[in-house]
């Protein structure tokens, strides 16, 4: 197979991913985690992540939040290499330009400081010199008011219910202004109706604290809510649906949805099993390049596979 050149990224690009492999070892197993994965987030976007259990979300997300380290390819996350940093870096990297909700509602606030100590914590541990304490105080007001939880600064997490606990959990990651906000399943443990609240928060960070956000999830209200939604097979970007809002003659607003499939710079598309299945296409299809698409079409040719005289390429 040809080698083919690194990809170039846009400036506005906040997440590379190319050609992504995280191979895990262990008792002589080798699971392939991530196999080749490409994904490009554009600054400013909200993007969901989708797909079944086992097919590398998680793996995804601990690289991007510089938890753990590639095997191979290339991931950029807000101008920092993630195979290439020094300790040095990589911790400043995951204090300053990412930041991380957790599923467990738990894990994501220190049990014996008030939401608003929870909230200035880590720009202490960054640091900031002269007038430091007067700008992080301003700076937990301004959070705790977008986040809608203002009147929740003198509480301890033990005494929030897991909706408001996980919008303090948004503010604390949003606490140094990082340029990327990730999430792993932040609604798994909660009601839709509180679900439907913490995800209008990440909305909040997206659109006022101008956060990119990534957010991996099973729940059909926030994977069917954003405009990007990314679904992950098999350790790779498999397709993606987009939504836009168009408007009508009459001024009524409508989403309108369509999704692709991926296409890898060596051609590789991954079509969806209900198309293949709906024409019964398996093994080989043939191919036609029309003036302005490619056809995809269900290989009737006689004979048994491998028979053709003109099959040898
Ligand atoms: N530390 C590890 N050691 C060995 N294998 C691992 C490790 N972490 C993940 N895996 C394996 O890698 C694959 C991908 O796991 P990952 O947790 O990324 O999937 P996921 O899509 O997040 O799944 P879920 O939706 O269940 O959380 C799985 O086969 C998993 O068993």
């Amino acid at each position: 197979m040809e080698a083919a050149a690194p990809r170039r990224h846009a400036a506005g690009t906040a997440i590379a991913c190319d050609r992504l492999v995280r191979i895990f070892t262990g008792d002589g197993v080798e699971v392939q985690a991530l196999q080749g994965l490409e994904l490009t987030v554009a600054q400013g976007d909200l993007v969901a992540l989708v797909g079944a259990s086992g097919s590398g979300k998680s793996t995804l997300l601990n690289i991007l939040a510089g938890l753990d380290v590639p095997t191979a390819g290339t991931a950029t996350v807000g101008g920092y290499d993630l195979l290439e940093m020094s300790a040095r870096d990589r911790l400043r990297y995951r204090r300053e330009t990412v930041g991380f909700v957790w599923q467990q509602t738990a894990r994501n606030l220190l049990p014996f400081l008030t939401t608003a100590q929870n909230i200035a914590l880590p720009m202490q541990l960054k640091g900031g010199g002269r007038g430091a304490r007067a700008r992080h105080s301003a700076r937990v007001d301004g959070l705790l008011e977008a986040l809608e939880i203002g009147d929740l600064g003198g509480r301890r997490p033990a005494e929030l219910s897991g909706g408001q606990q996980q919008r303090v959990a948004i503010a604390v990651a949003m606490a140094n202004d990082p340029a990327v906000l990730l999430a792993d399943e932040p609604t798994g443990e909660l009601d839709s109706e509180t679900g439907a609240a913490v995800f209008e928060a990440f909305r909040t960070v997206n659109r006022e604290l101008g956060a990119t956000v990534v957010i991996v999830t099973h729940d059909p209200m926030v994977a069917g809510e954003v405009r990007r939604t990314v679904a992950i097979r098999d350790g790779r970007t498999s397709s993606e649906v987009l939504r836009r809002t168009v408007t009508d003659e009459d001024g009524t607003e409508s989403v309108s949805e369509r999704e692709y499939v991926m296409l890898d710079r060596t051609g590789r598309v991954q079509l969806p099993h209900k198309f293949l299945e709906a024409l019964g296409m398996e093994h080989r299809v043939a191919v036609d390049l029309a003036a302005d698409r490619i056809e995809v079409r269900r290989d009737d040719a006689e004979g048994p596979a491998g028979a053709e005289p003109d099959d040898a390429s």
